[in-house]
């Protein structure tokens, strides 16, 4: 990441630690007799929020270690983190090749997910792969057969999908109360400079571009129109990108209006804007209409707003707005609702919840046992349907599928 957006990072989740006494929790943990052994392919930037902080307070695994291009990077990391049982590879082979690790977080630029996702299922490690799971749909599909060939688990780290907010907009959407879906819009934009030029989101080879990044727009909306992606047709309308003015294969910006339709219902309109380089206006001012991360849903009898959905741990402060009184009520929720029931803690991240339901899954498959009730799953279909709108996306924008 940027040094801006590392700052803004490690501001957040910093306060939120601090705020929460994250470090004095962490201390108070037992973990188990025989934790997951957990290894990371990469010292990314993105380690320290979307997975140690996690793992600290997770009683039934640790972090065993970090394999990086250079071994001091690795070591470096943990070091810094203060990973008292992880160990340094100079390689993503040798961390593979070890049999003591048992699962793998990977956090490598988009380009590279499906390749080492791969390699790391036939080596026989369960798998954390961040968003987006590969470059194209294609390759989720072979990652799809693998991880059923091999037994393996594969989670997309699709970590906003795991926290009770996201649970509690979706329940207010389908309990039926407010009608039918008519419409969803997503926005995420990040400022101009906060990246910088040569960021991996920049480069097209490492399947960079606003849509892949920033993906979470087309899993947002597609999550809130339809009970279900299975058996739901997408039509894209439009896809207007901006391009990156050092390469004009990425897109730096693509808003895009398109339909999507579960089967035997009316189409859902659904907009979204993702944007990694948000113009600032005279230089210096953010535009109002582009400031935060935010879906909108639009009921026949209510409007709902989510605002922060990728950080609902942060503030969540949901909205429904009555289109017949007007009258506006608000909704909280940092933990309990309608999948967690009463498992989780105000304080845990999105990344920690989606830490629980990874380890849950993981545990069910080596027992062979069932997940405990009500753990929330991104499935490979689900992966598989929103890669499938950003293909189509970027076909309609005439940038090409990412390969
Ligand atoms: N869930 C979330 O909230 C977030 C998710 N992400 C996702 O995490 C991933 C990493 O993002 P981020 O941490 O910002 O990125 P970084 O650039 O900090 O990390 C990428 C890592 O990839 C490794 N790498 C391997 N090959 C290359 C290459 N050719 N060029 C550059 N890096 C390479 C590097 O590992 P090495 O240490 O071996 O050199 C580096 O540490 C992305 O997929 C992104 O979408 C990012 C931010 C937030
Ligand atoms: O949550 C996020 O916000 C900023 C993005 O650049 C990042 O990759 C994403 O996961």
């Amino acid at each position: 990441m940027s040094w801006i957006l590392d700052v803004q990072y490690f501001l957040a989740v910093g306060f939120h630690n601090w705020r929460n006494g994250l470090s004095k929790i962490a201390a108070s943990i037992k973990k188990t007799k025989s934790p997951l052994r957990l290894g990371v392919l990469g010292a990314a930037a993105i380690n320290p929020s979307a997975i140690f902080d996690p793992v600290s307070t997770h009683p039934d695994i640790v972090i065993s270690g970090i394999a990086a291009r250079s071994k001091a990077k690795a070591e470096a990391q943990i070091k810094r983190s203060k990973l008292l049982h992880a160990r340094a590879y100079a390689t993503y082979e040798d961390l593979l090749a070890d049999p003591e690790i048992e699962a793998v977080y990977i956090p490598l630029p988009n380009g590279l997910h499906a390749e080492w996702t791969v390699k790391s299922l036939r080596a026989g490690k369960h798998v954390l792969v961040e968003k987006p799971i590969a470059s194209n749909a294609e390759q989720v599909r072979e990652i799809k057969r693998v991880s059923e060939e091999t037994g393996k688990v594969v989670l997309e780290a699709f970590h906003w999908r795991f926290h009770p907010a996201a649970h509690l907009v979706k329940s207010l959407v389908e309990n039926g109360e407010y009608g039918d879906v008519e419409e969803v819009r997503a926005r995420m934009p990040i400022p101009a400079h906060f990246l910088s030029k040569d960021d991996i989101r920049f480069q097209y080879a490492l399947a960079g571009g606003s849509c892949m990044d920033l993906i979470y727009v087309f899993s947002g909306t597609s999550y809130f129109a339809v009970p279900t992606l299975q058996d739901a047709k997408i039509e894209i309308i439009s896809a207007q990108p901006r391009v990156n003015a050092r390469d004009s294969k990425i897109d730096e910006a693509m808003t895009v209006d398109y339909t999507i339709t579960a089967p035997g219902k009316t189409p859902v309109r659904c907009h979204t804007e993702a944007d990694l380089a948000v113009p600032w206006l005279w230089g210096f001012i953010i535009p109002f209409s582009k400031r935060d991360n935010v879906i909108v849903i639009e009921l026949q009898k209510a409007t709902i707003q989510f605002p922060n959905f990728p950080a609902p741990w942060l503030s969540s402060n949901i909205t429904v707005t009555s289109k017949t009184t007007g009258e506006v009520t608000k909704h909280t929720a940092y933990k309990d609702g309608p999948q967690w029931g009463t498992r989780g803690e105000e304080w845990w991240t999105t990344y920690r919840y989606q830490l629980e339901a990874f380890v849950d899954k993981v545990r069910a498959v080596q027992s062979g046992s069932s997940v405990p009730e009500g753990s929330p799953w991104v499935g490979m279909e689900e992966s598989e349907a929103v890669m499938g709108i950003v293909d189509a996306v970027y076909e309609k924008a005439g940038l090409g599928v990412r390969r």
